[in-house]
């Protein structure tokens, strides 16, 4: 089959079929990747088919990540998921037969590459490290969540806007905070990442092995949700001349209603299609709850839950302000069209598809609350944030030997550049790397 040009990956020699779907969701991208993959029907690892049948209870990362893969092509996933040797060595006693077609997805893992050097010496480097900082993620993530029902409650209690606007920025903090947690092994932080009306589960689909796998590609389920409201790939076919300057003017509404329009998507297409929701989709009526009670029953029914809804869409507002100016979209950073590195290791394409946060660096409040340390975190998903700092100097060292580039901007600049990248439609000629913001 002949590919139209625009639709030509640079990092998959098939245009994802979920992109045709009437309505993006999770589900649709899970049921196009399984047509798309090469898996036959089971689990996909470099050329090896495998069973993983069996193993999907008995995974120590719990059961979600084998269940929810089954059918397609797991390789980026697998690696990028462990950092001991253990799951590599378990594999062979899955393993079925030899893939009947090529993998769809050129991005290579090579031994002697930059990913595995870099993991390596990673590898090594935990042994030494100091791991209390783990414990104080643990502390931040609990101190945003109970400031958020503390505020909730004095907000309605003494009808305050200021609890009102704390409440709503505690609340995205605390979603961005648990965060940290949903990339690992099960664990109740990650339970309050859906008390932003947004569900871990889904995440764990759109953002940890959708976005975090192909950031910036047509398989970033993470663009793709949110067109043609806010494009960010550089193709006049995506975006046409008054949809670039109209983002502008709708972006501050999207923000707004962003967790809602993510349930109700849900919603609508658990009705309408398949079911995507989930019982701990109910925890984010925990707030309303415990607004209702901690006044004691004095303020009213309808007013808990204005106050809710209302925290609920400043929250969303500072989630995305903060989470589409943090790392991923400015004219220097790679997005699917511009030209390719000649390099192809994956971990590399992580690196040129992200600038990190400079001006959160050295508080691990916020880079915890501000999705800082970027590119570490899109290395490395299941390490705590409070441990990444001290990897800075291995993956300096490997950067420099690979020619990658650590960029680093502020929010503001950040800000400027998703701007410029939502009216961007030429690609850009140079390979990732070569502009300028190096460190
Ligand atoms: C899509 C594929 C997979 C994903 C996304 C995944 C994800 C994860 C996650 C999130 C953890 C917990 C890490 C932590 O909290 O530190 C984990 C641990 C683990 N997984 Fe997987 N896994 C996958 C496939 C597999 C397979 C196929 C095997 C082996 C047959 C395996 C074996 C293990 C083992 C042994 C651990 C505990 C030790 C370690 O973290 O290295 N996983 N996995």
């Amino acid at each position: 089959m002949v590919i139209e040009e625009w639709k030509k990956s640079g990092i998959a020699t098939k245009f994802p079929t979920y992109r045709n779907s009437a309505l993006v969701t999770t589900h649709s991208w899970q049921k196009g990747k399984r047509e798309d993959d090469q898996a036959e029907g089971l689990w996909r690892i470099n050329d090896g088919i495998y069973d993983f049948t069996e193993f999907i209870d008995k995974h120590p990362g719990g059961s979600f990540w084998i269940r929810e893969t089954k059918g397609t092509d797991i390789t980026e996933a697998f690696e990028a998921h462990h950092l001991t040797t253990a799951p590599e060595k378990m594999i062979a006693k899955y393993w079925v037969r030899d893939a009947a077609e090529p993998r769809i997805y050129t991005l290579t893992l090579d031994e002697g590459g930059f990913y595995k050097t870099l993991k390596e010496r990673v590898r090594k480097e935990l042994k030494t490290i100091d791991k209390t900082p783990k414990r104080k993620s643990d502390l931040i993530h609990f101190g945003v969540l109970v400031s958020l029902f503390l505020f909730a409650i004095i907000s309605a209690k003494y009808k305050s806007l200021v609890a009102l606007i704390l409440a709503g920025v505690a609340l995205c903090w605390t979603v961005i905070v648990s965060h940290n947690y949903f990339h690992r092994r099960d664990n109740w932080q990650m339970y309050a990442f859906n008390l932003g009306l947004m569900n871990f589960a889904s995440w764990r689909v759109s953002h940890a092995m959708s976005h975090h796998i192909y950031p910036n590609s047509y398989m970033d389920l993470e663009l793709s949700m949110f067109e043609p409201l806010l494009c960010w790939i550089p193709n006049p076919q995506l975006k046409s001349k008054a949809m670039r300057y109209v983002s502008w003017v709708t972006e501050p509404v999207a923000y707004a209603l962003a967790f809602f329009i993510q349930i109700g998507t849900r919603i609508f297409y658990s009705f309408r299609h398949t079911n995507i929701m989930y019982w701990h989709d109910l925890l984010a009526l925990s707030i309303p709850l415990s607004i209702y009670l901690g006044t004691g029953g004095t303020v009213g029914l309808l007013s808990c839950l204005r106050t809710w809804l209302a925290m609920t869409s400043i929250a969303s507002f500072s989630f995305c302000l903060i989470g589409l100016n943090a790392a991923h979209h400015d004219p220097e950073i790679y997005h699917e069209g511009d030209t390719n590195r000649e390099d192809r290791d994956w971990g590399l394409f992580q690196v040129d598809t992200i600038i990190d946060r400079g001006d959160l660096k050295g508080s691990q409040f916020l880079v915890l609350t501000h999705f800082g340390d970027h590119v570490l975190h899109h290395l490395f998903p299941t390490l705590d944030h409070g441990l990444l700092p001290a990897l800075y100097p291995v993956l300096l060292q490997t950067l420099d030997e690979f020619k990658g580039h650590l960029r680093e901007c502020n929010h503001i600049e950040h800000m400027i550049g998703q701007h410029k990248q939502l009216l961007r439609i030429e690609p850009n000629p140079k390979p990732p790397g070569a502009g300028k913001k190096e460190i």
